[in-house]
């Protein structure tokens, strides 16, 4: 991505100033959901608030005229080291929902990955990215797999170049103010890749349909779920992501097989969700192709660390898996990202590049595809700036030379 050439958005010169914007132009609900984190939100605060104790170290008197930020995923040039995380149902933020997030990352050259519960069809979605433009499908994997194993192969119809596995949800965080507002998809929105009446056995083909259950099967659910002496059912009834996402028997020996078996070659299998160096490690011995550093955007496990905090063991355990001999993996994180800055010091870290979440989402509900352009772009512009002001030229040059880490008593020391 070269230097923005489009006008500033005098309005909107920072993603603080975006989440402010967006705040204003989504109901209660909607901000609520997007915005909150599990239980005290002390993880979703420390991952923004974490990446404070590293400060740059930035070089001088090297030529920074000419500064590549672009950077090669799932075999094509991204205009920089970040993508678009997916975040479920974004027709909650604007009427174009996730076709605006998908035309903005096509123009903007950036990878957009796309949630299983989104209110656009993944054929539609890719659809808008167009056959060149890369697109990664996020997965639940559903304990029922007839579901999971349809929607992988319309992804792999589709053209999606990988599968991102979410494995920090074996159950729901607690959002408590998604309890208070009994957060509940509006009638006029769909969860579109699952159809309902397929679903139950009715057969019908009808490709998108409302979710909104007849009797209340998410009641029901959490009902069963709570009645821990009795066996098991895997979830029933109409998909919502109350009661499919959570899947508390995922496992690694038999799952990511299965999913290797089902996808491979056409589509590479990534874990999202990682955060320890034994997780990474099994993870490079079961072959996966990926891995992101993840805690949902501190929407699970409160107290988690703050994902910038769990790369760099993560990051390590990848490379010592690597040089005893398994093939080299790349290493994405995610969660706090509000800076172009961020994005550097998560590369010098370890990381081989970043997703957003919130932002985004918040560049929809401001002003729908160019919205989602101008957070893109901000973040991209400083990212830029960074790079020159720290006398580095090409992404691959990031490395943690450029950054010391500063501890509570303001002593800082080299990494
Ligand atoms: C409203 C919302 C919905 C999300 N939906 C999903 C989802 O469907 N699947 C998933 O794996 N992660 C989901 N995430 C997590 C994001 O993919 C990502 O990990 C997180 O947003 C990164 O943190 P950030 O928002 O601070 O950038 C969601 C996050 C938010 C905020
Ligand atoms: C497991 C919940 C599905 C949507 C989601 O991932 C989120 O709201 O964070």
């Amino acid at each position: 991505m070269s230097e923005s050439k489009t006008p500033h958005d005098l309005n909107c010169l920072t993603i603080s100033e975006l989440e402010h914007l967006a705040a204003e132009r989504m109901d209660k609900q909607t901000r609520d959901y997007y915005n909150e984190g599990a239980d005290s939100g002390s993880t979703l605060s420390e991952n923004i608030s974490a990446y404070q104790k590293y400060r740059i170290r930035p070089r001088v008197l090297r030529d920074v005229s000419a500064i590549d930020t672009s950077i090669t995923i799932f075999g094509h040039r991204n205009s920089i080291p970040l993508g678009v995380a997916p975040t479920a149902m974004q027709g909650l933020a604007h009427g174009d929902g996730e076709l605006a997030t998908a035309r903005a990352c096509k123009n903007m050259d950036v990878v957009m990955g796309l949630s299983s519960f989104s209110t656009t069809s993944l054929e539609n979605v890719k659809g808008a990215l167009g056959d060149r433009h890369p697109g990664a499908l996020q997965l639940y994997l559903f304990e029922e797999r007839e579901q999971s194993r349809k929607l992988i192969q319309r992804a792999k119809k589709a053209g999606y170049k990988a599968v991102m596995l979410t494995v920090d949800t074996p159950v729901l965080g607690r959002r408590n103010l998604e309890i208070r507002n009994q957060f509940k998809l509006p009638k006029h929105l769909k969860v579109a890749n699952f159809n309902q009446d397929e679903n139950r056995g009715q057969g019908t083909k009808t490709e998108e349909r409302t979710t909104e259950p007849k009797t209340d099967p998410e009641a029901n659910e959490f009902r069963k779920r709570s009645q821990t002496n009795t066996k098991r059912q895997p979830p029933s009834g109409p998909i919502t992501f109350h009661t499919h996402a959570p899947n508390p028997t995922l496992c690694w020996e038999r799952d990511i097989a299965w999913l290797q078996s089902v996808c491979h070659p056409e589509m590479e299998v990534w874990v999202k969700g990682i955060a320890t160096s034994e997780d990474a490690q099994l993870a490079c011995q079961h072959g996966v192709d990926g891995i992101i550093v993840s805690n949902h955007g501190g929407r699970q496990l409160n107290g988690a660390l703050a994902t910038i905090d769990a790369l760099p063991d993560v990051a390590a355990a990848v490379q010592s898996q690597t040089q005893a001999g398994k093939k080299k993996i790349p290493v994405h994180v995610d969660g706090g990202i509000r800076h172009g800055t961020d994005i550097f010091k998560a590369l010098a870290l370890g990381a081989d590049f970043v997703w957003v979440g919130r932002p985004v989402l918040w560049g929809l509900a401001y002003k729908g595809q160019e919205g989602v352009e101008l957070a893109l772009r901000l973040l991209a512009d400083e990212f830029r700036l960074c790079m020159a002001l720290a006398g580095v030229t090409c992404v691959e040059d990031i490395g943690k030379e450029y950054l010391v880490k500063m501890d509570h008593g303001g002593f800082v020391s080299r990494l």
